[in-house]
């Protein structure tokens, strides 16, 4: 840029205006600061200018010309100037022509689709108007007919009273339906115009910033072109409502719900909100709200039941050719000692380690044998009540058979009544060992007339119950005993479907180390193969290996086969039933949904109030303590029993929750949701397994055994009385009253008292009451007899009392003294 010469060179000084300013710094010093203003050069175009040269005023003063530049040059620069103006305007005013005649070509074309739609439209309607006429028609010709047989006047009157009504609703749907298309067609055009105009994104747009100088991004031109764009295309074309049937469950989540009726979670939201319910997304609601949400959202409604899930397991409808016949399951009962361990052990050694060269048989909890007549024979190796029973107690009736063994030189003993109850329960057949026979004082023939009395008439005694005279330390007679047993399963005619998806019961589950969790299942139906998925319990899994009792991994066990199944995603508990499914997708389903409904179950079991009345209570008393414990016990009976007691237990401070009951051994599960918890197990005549023994130890799990109920009461009790605060009792000593008030420098007012009851001591607490309401409560600061601090004064005698902190005493008031004493409180 040259200044007004052209020739100076550039800077403040040449062009500027030299000011003084005086600066004040503190301590009175100034400075003189020398400030240069820069003048604004403004050009003014001369008149001689226009007169000369072109004619152009803008060709302006050669003076102020660039240099160098001629007049010749400059008419040719500004020609070329207004040459490409005149372009532009000619360019501008073709785009406009030319975007004129698209948006034309485009609202006639669109006209053109409408008006084939309408027209379309109109032919269905005419069409369903058409079909509607021939309908009302052959209804009239029937109401005819049948009016012309009986001349009854209702019968007629009806399709009369219809037609006319049916008609203008017809033609009114019509006509709605028109408007409403005249409608969306004027919103759509004008949307489309709109669109256009503020839809482009010019250079000029974007820089000047659109309306009221405001700067917007590009992102937000962009988003402002989209919408106007999607609005040009037909978005203010209304979506056809899609109505769906929603699968309503008793419970669902707000987003879940959302999600099933394809609506916006926030709409869904919204609307709870204006039925007065404060929800978030991730709220669950029941299925009486969700009903209203989706009538209100125009869908209709199917409720099912959680327990649908399930459904799927239990479809299949076994024929009957479809049947063979299975081995039978054998399960050993008695009393404690009666040899019961001792008699699986002789029929496994005489069967299965003589049978297999040098086979080597493991424990899974099951096994199978062959008799010398070829009967397959599949005995539970888990003797006892607890596992028959935790197995009922889960819905899986395994055992076919009972044997009751009952030691010879012993009698009928409880637990072998119990045994005899339990299978009559189950409706199992049993056959009674008389064990022992090899001892020197065994008497089987006490065992039999025993037996009577508990309703077992064994076949000696022209009975129909099988008894065999048996010695598990020798032998003896074990052969008769499998005959026995096969030849009862062959009067109860067991039978399975080998070819079906498997259903099993699960014996035994452990968390193996290398192999991870294993279950041994008995096969009840099906066949279960190797690579078959599965739902057992609240578990699911593939089978990845199967492994029978002799250690050998097969590929597949069919009905009444005990196997060892690896591939569970977790350790499932005994008595469990497994099922073979067709997907992983249900089977997980499956799982899910059964581990929720127990968790329910068992927060629900512990949970004696209602969720209102425990918030209630907290709000009352900020914390009512929970003293939280796991039940086991030998039958369900127990179970029940103990956790009624339980219940009864507490008041509205301290609560005894169950977190669970149930059958059976103690085990690993057991000891993992007490230390969860920080719950001790109560094991009603059953014991811990060995590893539940050895987790209880590691993760410091109190487990206690008992045999009566009532001294597991006690305990509980005596546990939860520990876990009320103290009681503070109020004990009043004495009482006083003030026959004068003097004024004590130093001290303050001081009461002349008279004690009239009891004493009054100097550590005590006191109450004033004037009229006999307490007008303080507090502690004295002295208690004088004449002269003397003393520490307690008796009835009769006169004394000094002054308050602590307190002077407005008056002559009349009544001073009582009490003693507070913290009482341990019990529960009863
Ligand atoms: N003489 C003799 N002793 C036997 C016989 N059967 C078992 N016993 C003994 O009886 C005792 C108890 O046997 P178990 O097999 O442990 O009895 P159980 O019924 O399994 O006992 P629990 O597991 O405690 O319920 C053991 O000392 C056995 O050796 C038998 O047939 N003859």
């Amino acid at each position: 840029m040259s200044d007004t010469d052209g020739k100076k060179t550039l800077g403040l000084r040449g062009g500027a205006r030299p000011g003084n300013v005086k600066q004040s710094f503190s301590h009175g010093r100034t400075k003189n600061v020398v400030v240069e203003t820069k003048r604004k050069r403004v050009v003014v175009p001369k008149t001689g200018a226009a007169k000369g040269g072109s004619g152009n005023p803008s060709l302006g003063d050669p003076a102020k010309r660039p240099a160098g530049i001629t007049d010749a040059e400059m008419e040719r620069r500004l020609k070329a100037v207004q040459a490409a103006r005149s372009r532009e305007v000619e360019e501008a005013a073709a785009r406009e022509a030319e975007e004129k005649a698209r948006a034309e070509d485009r609202e006639r074309r669109r006209a053109e689709q409408e008006a084939k739609e309408q027209e379309e439209r109109d032919r269905e309607e005419s069409l369903k108007a058409k079909a509607e006429e021939e309908e009302r028609k052959k209804r009239e010709a029937e109401a005819a007919a049948q009016a012309a047989a009986a001349p009854a006047p209702a019968a007629t009157e009806q399709p009369q009273r219809a037609a006319p009504s049916s008609r203008p609703a017809a033609q009114d749907a019509t006509a709605r339906k028109k408007d409403r298309d005249a409608d969306q067609r004027t919103t759509r055009t004008k949307g489309a115009d709109d669109g256009r105009r503020s839809g482009k994104l010019t250079l000029n747009q974007a820089l000047s910033g659109g309306e009221g100088g405001r700067q917007r991004s590009m992102a937000a031109m962009k988003r402002k072109q989209e919408r106007a764009r999607q609005k040009a295309m037909g978005g203010s074309v209304e979506r056809e409502k899609v109505t769906r049937t929603v699968n309503l469950p008793e419970a669902i989540v707000v987003s879940e719900l959302a999600n099933r009726m394809a609506e916006r979670v926030g709409d869904v939201v919204k609307s709870l909100m204006q039925m007065g319910m404060m929800v978030t997304q991730n709220q669950t609601i029941d299925a009486d709200t969700a009903e209203l949400i989706i009538e209100e959202f125009g869908h209709t409604v199917n409720r099912v039941s959680d327990a649908d899930v399930e459904q799927v397991i239990n479809e299949v409808q076994d024929k009957a050719e479809d049947l063979q016949p299975r081995p039978p399951v054998i399960t050993i009962m008695g009393h404690v000692d009666h040899g019961k361990t001792s008699l699986l052990d002789a029929i496994r050694n005489a069967k299965v380690v003589a049978g297999e060269a040098g086979g080597i048989t493991q424990h899974i909890g099951a096994y199978q044998v062959v008799t010398d007549t070829g009967a397959v024979l599949s005995f539970l190796d888990t003797p006892g009540h607890a596992a028959f029973t935790s197995m009922r107690s889960r819905g899986a009736q395994v055992t076919d058979i009972v044997v009751l063994v009952v030691a010879a030189d012993d009698a009928v003993m409880p637990q072998t009544v119990e045994a005899i109850n339990h299978a009559k329960a189950a409706k199992v057949p049993m056959i009674v060992a008389i064990n022992k026979i090899d001892k020197p004082g065994a008497n089987p023939d006490k065992v039999r007339t025993d037996l009577l009395q508990h309703e077992v008439i064994v076949e000696k005694m022209s009975g129909e119950v099988q008894d065999v005279e048996v010695s598990a330390i020798n032998g003896d007679g074990l052969d008769d005993l499998l005959e026995a047993i096969a030849l009862q399963s062959e009067l109860l005619e067991l039978k399975a479907n080998p070819n079906r998806a498997a259903q099993g019961a699960v014996i035994e589950a452990q968390l193996d180390v290398g192999r991870g969790p294993v279950a041994t299942v008995l096969i009840q139906n099906g066949t279960l193969r190797q690579g078959d998925i599965f739902v057992v319990g609240e578990q699911y899994g593939k089978v990845r290996a199967l492994i029978n009792d002799k250690g050998e991994r097969i590929k597949e066990a069919g009905p009444s086969v005990p196997v060892e199944v690896l591939g569970l995603n977790g350790t499932p508990e005994a008595g469990d039933v497994l099922n073979v499914t067709s997907t992983e997708a249900q089977a997980r389903e499956i799982a899910e949904y059964r581990s929720k409904a127990a968790k329910d179950k068992r927060a629900a079991a512990g949970a004696a109030t209602t969720l209102e009345q425990l918030m209630a209570n907290a709000k009352e008393n900020e914390n009512v303590s929970e003293l939280p414990i796991l039940v086991k016990a030998d039958v369900q009976g127990s179970a029940e029993a103990i956790v009624q007691a339980m219940e009864k237990i507490g008041n509205d401070e301290v609560r005894v929750r169950v977190l669970h009951s149930g059958v059976g051994a103690i085990t690993e599960t057991d000891v993992g949701l007490a230390e969860a918890s920080g719950a001790p197990i109560m094991g009603f005549n059953v014991r811990a397994n060995a590893s539940a023994r050895n987790t209880a130890n590691q993760k410091g799990v109190e487990i206690r055994y008992y045999s009566v109920i009532y001294d597991l009461v006690d305990d509980v009790k005596a546990a939860a009385s520990g876990l009320l605060s103290n009681e503070i009792k109020e004990n009043f000593i004495g009482y006083a009253n003030i026959k004068e008030v003097f004024k004590v420098t130093g001290i303050g007012k001081v009461a002349g008292c008279l004690v009239t009851e009891g004493v009054a001591r100097r550590s005590a607490g006191v109450r004033l009451l004037r009229d006999n309401v307490v007008v303080h409560e507090g502690t004295l600061k002295t208690l004088k007899r004449f002269k003397d601090e003393v520490s307690e004064v008796q009835s009769g005698q006169e004394c000094g009392m002054a308050f602590d902190h307190y002077d407005d005493i008056r002559e009349g008031d009544v001073i009582e003294i009490f003693e507070r004493e913290e009482v341990t409180r019990t529960l009863a």
